[in-house]
């Protein structure tokens, strides 16, 4: 018997949870209000992002990867998305693995599921021209002064195919994550509003982060958040080549050799529940 209702897969990568959806298989029509309505944790299946699968029309990658927030609004990167994505369509038969190339608003992505099960991301080259996080910014630094509400922040600023920035915090328990982080994610110098990064560093190879998600809150992880705040600690001087990144819902293992170069992160997968929705 046929069964009625858009097919989905409930995953997470550390607590930062995802509806997968193969919209190769189904017909699926990413309107705002329809991700907006799904992605709502008392009437809808509930998540931070929602993942489609689909084509990629220009025979590039694999797949194309799209991916949009609670809010309705399709962005350009995912991290702990993109791992969710690699043991998604192999668990589908959608791809033998383990190597699987994806394309993104972000770029080209290449995705590797290891023999432990976890996924390595090569995230792509850490972008710092203000004009390409986008950022408005005379010129690009390691640091920049952001005025909120009166004060004064040294900020850094970084693109991983989606806008971030990142705090420097002494206690990652006591950052001002949901005061200053709705604050900064809609500041004006940032057009398309951004990821706000909270770092603690506890030595040059092991840092906390809290982030402040564009377009979903604080969420218990983010992955293109802890590579941004690598990429901003390494910019800066403060960090060595490989560093071990402490979120609230788990670890990552972030790698990058330095400015030019790919960014890659290696993390765990869940799959939850398979389901059907209205
Ligand atoms: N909120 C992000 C998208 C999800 C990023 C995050 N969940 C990750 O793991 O990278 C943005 O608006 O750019």
């Amino acid at each position: 018997m046929e069964q009625k209702g858009l097919k989905f897969t409930k995953m997470h990568g550390l607590g930062n949870d995802f509806a997968v959806i193969d919209g190769i298989g189904q017909h699926f029509e990413p309107t705002p209000e329809r991700v907006r309505k799904l992605a709502d944790r008392h009437r809808g299946i509930g998540f931070d992002q929602l993942l489609l699968v689909e084509q990629d029309m220009d025979e590039l990658a694999d797949f194309r990867y799209r991916i949009f927030n609670a809010d309705g609004g399709e962005v350009e990167q995912c991290g702990n998305g993109a791992r969710c994505f690699a043991r998604f369509v192999v668990d589908h038969g959608l791809a033998p693995g383990p190597e699987i190339r994806v394309m993104t608003l972000g770029g080209l992505m290449r995705l590797r599921l290891e023999p432990d099960g976890q996924v390595c991301v090569d995230m792509g080259v850490p972008r710092f021209a203000p004009e390409q996080i986008p950022f408005d910014a005379p010129a690009r630094a390691h640091t920049y002064i952001l005025e909120v509400d009166g004060e004064r922040y040294e900020v850094g600023a970084v693109s991983m195919g989606n806008p971030h920035v990142v705090l420097l915090v002494d206690d990652i328990e006591t950052a001002p994550v949901n005061i200053l982080g709705p604050q900064i994610e809609a500041h004006p110098r940032f057009p398309r509003r951004v990821n706000v990064g909270f770092m603690q560093i506890v030595s040059p190879r092991h840092v906390r982060v809290r982030v402040f998600e564009r377009g979903a809150g604080e969420t218990q992880a983010c992955g293109s958040g802890a590579c941004a705040a690598v990429a901003v600690g390494r910019d800066n001087g403060w960090l060595e080549e490989s560093v071990a990144v402490d979120l609230t819902g788990g670890g990552l293992m972030i790698r990058w050799e330095g400015e030019g170069k790919s960014l890659k992160m290696t993390g765990p997968v869940s799959t939850v529940y398979e389901g059907r929705v209205a």
